[in-house]
């Protein structure tokens, strides 16, 4: 997948290019991330790519011109077609599904806004589609444009050390609108704090059902709009209501 980031603070992306599962996708060519800094397209002296909002009103705007000239030499970089998207809180929810979907893209180019935001005639002729990682204010779309391709090169097949299908097939994750299930590592017991016995049983088909009933009762305590929507698609299968049902009466008491 390749991805190009509209922003006026271009060392920015190091946050995702120089560290961890993001920086080996860019080092293996599995993902690349550049930068078009709309700062370099200005045509006047002292490099503009703000202005105040016609009709009054705090702070600034984006400029048209450096926007639409930066595009354009992010689009001839990319040599493909490639969706155009616009970080903002103005923009549709992200999720997992939007984050599946959007990184089957070939090419992308993400516009990170700054001040309060970019002059609309660029959204309304470029932009295929908007953006928020949540509903507050940020001082430019420059990290949500990182979430988004952080999220996106987890989907990147091979980018993820484990089978990606093991977090296909897990129950929980965001995959499958449950939450996920407690995890615990060595040593066995540390301030007197001991892992789960079930885990250590060996038993695999115990340690499925007691993941799966904490999957199911953590997601019922704390997200029950995913529980929700669970019910209904696809429908909690009879094991799942059983387990549900155990883990309820057991912390109702
Ligand atoms: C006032 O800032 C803006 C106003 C309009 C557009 C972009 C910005 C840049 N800031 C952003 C960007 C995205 C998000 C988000 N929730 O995804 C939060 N803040």
């Amino acid at each position: 997948m390749n991805v190009t980031v509209l922003t006026l603070f271009p060392e920015m992306l190091q946050a995702i290019t120089g560290y961890g599962i993001t920086r080996r996708a860019v080092e293996t060519g599995l993902l690349t991330v550049n930068a078009v800094n709309p700062r370099d397209y200005t045509t006047d002296r002292h490099r503009t790519v703000d202005d105040r909002p016609f009709g009054g009103g705090p702070g600034m705007l984006m400029k048209v011109e450096p926007l639409l000239a930066a595009l354009k030499a992010a689009r001839e970089q990319l040599g493909v077609p490639a969706r155009v998207v616009y970080l903002t809180p103005q923009g549709r929810k992200l999720d997992q599904p939007a984050v599946d979907r959007l990184a089957t893209e070939p090419a992308m180019i993400l516009i990170a806004g700054r001040y309060e935001g970019i002059d609309e005639r660029v959204v309304a002729t470029e932009v295929d589609e908007q953006w928020s990682i949540g509903d507050y204010v940020l001082s430019g779309g420059e990290l949500p444009a990182m979430v988004m391709i952080d999220a996106m090169a987890r989907r990147i097949p091979g980018v993820l050390g484990h089978q990606d299908s093991a977090e296909q097939d897990s129950f929980s994750g965001t995959l499958a609108n449950l939450l996920d299930c407690p995890h615990y590592t060595r040593p066995e017991e540390v301030n007197g704090l001991r892992v789960p016995e079930v885990l250590l049983s060996g038993h695999h088909e115990a340690i499925r059902r007691w993941r799966l009933k904490q999957a199911l009762g953590r997601t019922w305590q704390r997200r029950p709009d995913l529980l929700e929507a669970r019910q209904h698609s696809p429908g909690l299968n009879s094991e799942e209501q059983d387990l549900l049902a155990e883990y309820i009466r057991e912390h109702s008491e």
